[in-house]
């Protein structure tokens, strides 16, 4: 079901033109009248098909009250406050979208300077809150806005950082009601305060509030808890086909309890930031639902380390209690004593959530134990190595790396986090899409590569992406278009008949069905579209009837 096309329908009592339930986006209704009825008759049971419950461990979270198929849309949500990022790139204060060209074209408000896209975005109730605030307290951003540094004699604040001030200030001006609910939601102020980071950017965004905008009546204390609600619970968002990017803070969003192999994914909907959840893989009734705050290829290391330091919180699903990190053995090195003897067995936590405990050699006759420090020491490098092949982004490198560190000298094996990582890099950011390595530009060999990445990286995918997950649509698409460029490069060259053709291109239309079937999100239409319109385009042009 795609909640942005369950809008209007008939309405459940009487079957007159009606919206869609706001909690299941199901049933329609033509008004409040039939809606109470319909509730009171039965609807409450079935509406949202979750609740908020409390776990000792988990705190709050989200409770499947019925049992919720893969791909279902379980809730779709408004923000309760969003706004440019922290340390955002310019963009429109009101609808986040990238301000174009050079400053001095960018439109600027009339009541308080800041850069917007148009009149329109002026005048939109997003932008009010803090722009009342700034006329009335006689601010008025110049032209210079995005020249300047400011010195105030403590600290130096870039240019940019002034955005990370705009949702502190909506959320701190929101209606009564909305920011009542906003100061239930978890702020883990007193781990935050213990960070220096928070306290740095506390004063600089207090700082920026009191001294630049002269907004004094918001107290520091009011301001850090924002910030921390906002570590603690919001989203990155970013439209890419509205080039918005923002971050948002959802009620319901914010309840749902982090896995590291989720059932449910956030989908990015609406123009305003709203938000859907989608069920990644079925949900039985009683489950939590819960997403991943952070990308599956990273192993337990980096996972556990990232999720303390962040979120505060120690994980203990089943995937970071887990030695072999559900079989691929992401954070495994090669054990340096069996390497000496041409073997490649690996090393294994003693206990994976402990970040303290040794690491032991799987082999039983060897068991060589390398200590948690070295292990750590160890990963440092190679994200060090890794981090230097990504800013250079080249093919030989990434190519060299994985020979190296897969050869007999190597630590990594061929499913290590940094490995994967690289051939997730090489499908989606050069082969096929980088200059001089465009699909039809790449030689016959590193087609075949592209084709055999892709097919790995999908049966990876079936282990850390399951069910409705981006990642999987994203690379089934992938190995499509790379099918079809080869089929036309094989029909060109007589190598197969318009049969064997047809096979092979129904073949990568199952693939692109699935993607499709997997991208129900409104923001992917256009994308999805230009997709399924080039495959037929390609077809017809290699005369294939599919
Ligand atoms: C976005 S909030 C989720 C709602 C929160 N439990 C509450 O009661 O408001 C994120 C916080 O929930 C807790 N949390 C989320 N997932 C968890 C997990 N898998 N294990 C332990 N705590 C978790 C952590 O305290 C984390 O910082």
């Amino acid at each position: 079901m795609d909640p942005y096309k369950s809008e209007d329908g008939p309405c459940a009592v009487c079957g007159a033109p009606g919206r869609a339930c706001a909690g299941c986006f199901s049933v329609h209704y033509c008004g409040r009248e039939h809606q109470l009825a319909h509730w009171q008759k039965g609807h409450k049971e079935t509406c949202a098909p979750y609740k908020i419950s409390k776990d000792p461990v988990l705190g709050r979270y989200l409770e499947a009250t019925q049992d919720i198929p893969a791909g279902k849309f379980i809730m779709k949500s408004r923000p309760l406050v969003c706004g440019p990022q922290m340390s955002s790139e310019p963009v429109c204060l009101s609808c986040c979208r990238r301000l174009q060209n050079e400053p001095d074209t960018w439109y600027q408000c009339t009541c308080c300077g800041w850069p917007l896209c148009s009149s329109e975005c002026q005048n939109a109730e997003q932008h009010r809150p803090e722009c009342n605030a700034m006329s009335k307290a006689g601010f008025y951003m110049g032209r210079d806005c995005g020249k300047v540094t400011i010195l105030d004699g403590l600290e130096e604040l870039n240019q940019w950082s002034w955005y990370g001030s705009i949702v502190p200030i909506r959320a701190l001006l929101l209606p009564q009601k909305e920011y009542k609910k906003m100061m239930t939601l978890q702020t883990h102020i007193q781990e935050h305060r213990r960070n220096p980071e928070f306290n740095f950017k506390v004063r600089s965004v207090t700082n920026f509030i009191h001294n630049i905008l002269k907004l004094r009546d918001f107290k520091e204390e009011d301001i850090a808890t924002v910030l921390a609600i906002f570590d603690t619970n919001a989203f990155e968002v970013a439209r890419a086909d509205l080039n918005q990017v923002g971050r948002a803070l959802y009620y319901m969003g914010s309840m749902m309890a982090h896995a590291c192999n989720p059932n449910a994914r956030l989908c990015h909907v609406g123009e305003k930031f709203e938000m859907a959840l989608m069920a990644e893989q079925n949900i039985p009734k009683g489950g939590s639902i819960n997403i991943t705050y952070m990308d599956r290829l990273n192993g337990t290391l980096k996972r556990l380390t990232h999720l303390r330091t962040t979120k505060y919180f120690d994980c203990c699903c089943s995937r970071c209690s887990d030695p072999t990190d559900m079989g691929l053995y992401l954070d495994s090195l090669r054990c340096i004593k069996c390497r000496g003897e041409g073997k490649s067995n690996l090393l294994l936590s003693t206990s994976p959530l402990k970040l303290t405990s040794d690491w032991q050699c799987q082999d039983l006759d060897c068991q060589n134990k390398v200590s948690a420090a070295e292990m750590i020491r160890m990963h440092k490098e190679l994200r060090n190595l890794k981090q230097n092949l990504d800013d250079s982004l080249q093919l030989s490198k990434y190519e060299e790396f994985i020979k190296q560190q897969l050869g007999p000298e190597g630590v990594l094996h061929p499913t290590s986090t940094y490995i994967l990582q690289i051939k997730i890099s090489l499908i989606f950011d050069i082969l096929g899409h980088s200059p001089g390595f465009y699909l039809r530009e790449l030689n016959n060999s590193l087609l075949d590569y592209k084709i055999r990445l892709c097919q790995e990286m999908l049966h990876i995918a079936k282990i850390l992406h399951p069910g409705y997950s981006k990642t999987r649509a994203f690379l089934l698409m992938q190995l499509q278009e790379a099918l079809m460029e080869q089929i036309k490069r094989q029909l060109k060259e007589k190598l197969i008949t318009s049969e064997d053709a047809k096979i092979s291109a129904q073949n990568a239309k199952a693939f692109l069905n699935e993607a499709v079937s997997i991208l129900q999100e409104p923001a992917r239409k256009d994308d999805v579209e230009t997709k399924v319109r080039e495959f037929q385009n390609c077809c017809k042009r290699l005369g294939i009837d599919v």
